[in-house]
């Protein structure tokens, strides 16, 4: 191969998406499962440049001829270049890292900085906030080793800490909702990182939003500025504005993976908008109702003779976390979807929220809506709604004409969320 990416499992990795997207070459992921394979792999030295994951960053530097500095001081290279047999090996996660902490305008001059986890990105992320000025770093573990001085999540607590990076597997796809800090007890903090990207948002992300933390951000823009760098090393070539190209790249991935949920009142054209915007976006549509029935099979008023409102909204969650931890959909909901902030934290870990909005008056009554039992209750019930979908949207989208209308509204509300 002359372009690739080794290490024991790959097939989270989008690497070869990424790559591909930012250079002409091709990009193969090509997973080493054993330490045997991974040094016959490297004493062959059959390819241009490469990039290298867990678990082998480390050993890759047995192999390498020189190696960064910066590197050297991590202890851990993710980039490699062969030149006619000699291997320079570099670390564009630490790049990729202090790009991610200059883009959100993260200040770590004076700070306390938790660093989440002892595994290979901490020694990365450490010598980026040491870099960027820290005062006090501090390293939380699960089974801490006070001689190393590190914390527990419980000690954690009262550290003082101003910034938290996450570098622990703790959140990520298909575990997802998992969080290990309680963030909310942190008086204080300015900014929350996390170096997973998938989800977008890890429960531990989503937290610090709805504690009113300023800066929260995930580890997409890291995962794409360390390509952006590590290509410029394949190519013996600066980008002309490499920035520009991380922006351009990030966005475009958001655009493909995150998922498109729509809320909004009981009959106010979910479905309908739903499946015309699905068929617009070219996205597989799902109907969170319409699983709900398929799972319990029976209908919706079915499940609320049954099991209550309360047995319905059980069926509801399940179905928010399932659907929600998934990427590329188009998801509509049921129009008591925002009642529990955990159908939202799942449904805004890979997505985009609008709320379609439809003249009250238009709203249907009945046609097996249980709660929607007439004119006036649905009157009510928006009354009382109103302040939750507000809350949990990240756009308006207006259905007060034609369902078209409504559709173009909803595409021009995407394109201002994703480009930005
Ligand atoms: N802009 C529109 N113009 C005309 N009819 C509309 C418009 N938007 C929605 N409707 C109609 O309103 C009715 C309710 O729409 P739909 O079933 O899509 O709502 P929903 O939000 O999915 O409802 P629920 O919350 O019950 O799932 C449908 O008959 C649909 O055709
Ligand atoms: O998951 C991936 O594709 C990668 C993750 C990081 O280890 C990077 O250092 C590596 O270059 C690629
Ligand atoms: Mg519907």
């Amino acid at each position: 191969m002359e372009y690739g990416l080794i290490g024991s499992r790959l097939g989270h990795s989008y690497s070869k998406i990424i790559h591909e997207m930012l250079c002409g070459y091709q990009y193969e992921l090509r997973p080493l499962p054993t330490e045997a394979e991974a040094r016959a792999f490297l004493e062959e030295r059959s390819f241009k440049a490469i990039n290298v994951t867990l678990p082998y960053k480390r050993l890759v530097m047995e192999y390498c001829t020189e190696i960064d500095p910066r590197a050297a001081a991590i202890g851990a290279v993710n980039t490699v270049v062969n030149e006619n047999g000699r291997l320079y090996g570099y670390n564009t996660d630490y790049m990729g890292f202090n790009y991610l902490c200059r883009a959100h305008g993260v200040d770590f001059g004076g700070k306390t900085v938790l660093i989440l986890g002892t595994g290979g990105t901490h020694n990365t992320t450490a010598a980026v906030a040491r870099d960027r000025g820290a005062a006090r770093i501090l390293t939380v573990s699960r089974t801490p080793d006070p001689a190393k001085g590190e914390l527990s999540y419980e000690e954690a607590k009262t550290s003082g800490a101003q910034i938290v990076i996450n570098t622990t597997p703790a959140g990520m796809y298909p575990n997802v909702g998992v969080c290990n800090l309680d963030v909310a007890a942190l008086p204080g903090l300015e900014a929350v990182l996390d170096v997973v990207y998938n989800p977008h948002r890890t429960e531990l992300l989503l937290r610090a939003e709805e504690a009113g933390v300023p800066i929260v951000a995930g580890g997409l823009e890291m995962l794409v500025a360390q390509a952006v760098y590590a290509a410029e090393y394949f190519l013996h070539k600066p980008f002309a504005d490499a920035e520009e190209e991380i922006a351009r790249v990030a966005a475009a991935l958001r655009r493909q993976l995150l998922n498109v949920v729509l809320i909004g009142m009981p009959g106010c054209g979910k479905t309908t908008v739903g499946r015309a915007l699905a068929k617009a976006l070219g996205r597989d549509f799902v109907d969170l109702d319409a699983e709900i029935v398929r799972s319990a099979g029976c209908s919706i008023p079915e499940i609320f003779t049954a099991e209550g409102e309360e047995g319905f909204r059980a069926r509801e969650t399940q179905q928010a976390q399932n659907f929600g931890k998934e990427k590329g959909l188009l998801i509509s909901c049921g129009g008591g979807i925002v009642k529990k902030p955990e159908n939202i934290r799942a449904l805004r870990q890979n997505g985009v929220i609008l709320w379609l909005d439809r003249p009250v008056e238009a709203l249907t009554v009945g046609h097996g809506r249980p709660l929607s039992t007439s004119a006036e209750a649905v009157r009510q019930m928006e009354t009382q709604r109103r302040p939750l979908y507000a809350a949990a949207a990240d756009a308006v989208v207006p259905n007060h004409t034609t369902i078209e209308a409504a559709v173009t509204a909803a595409l021009e509300a995407l394109n201002e969320i994703l480009d930005s």
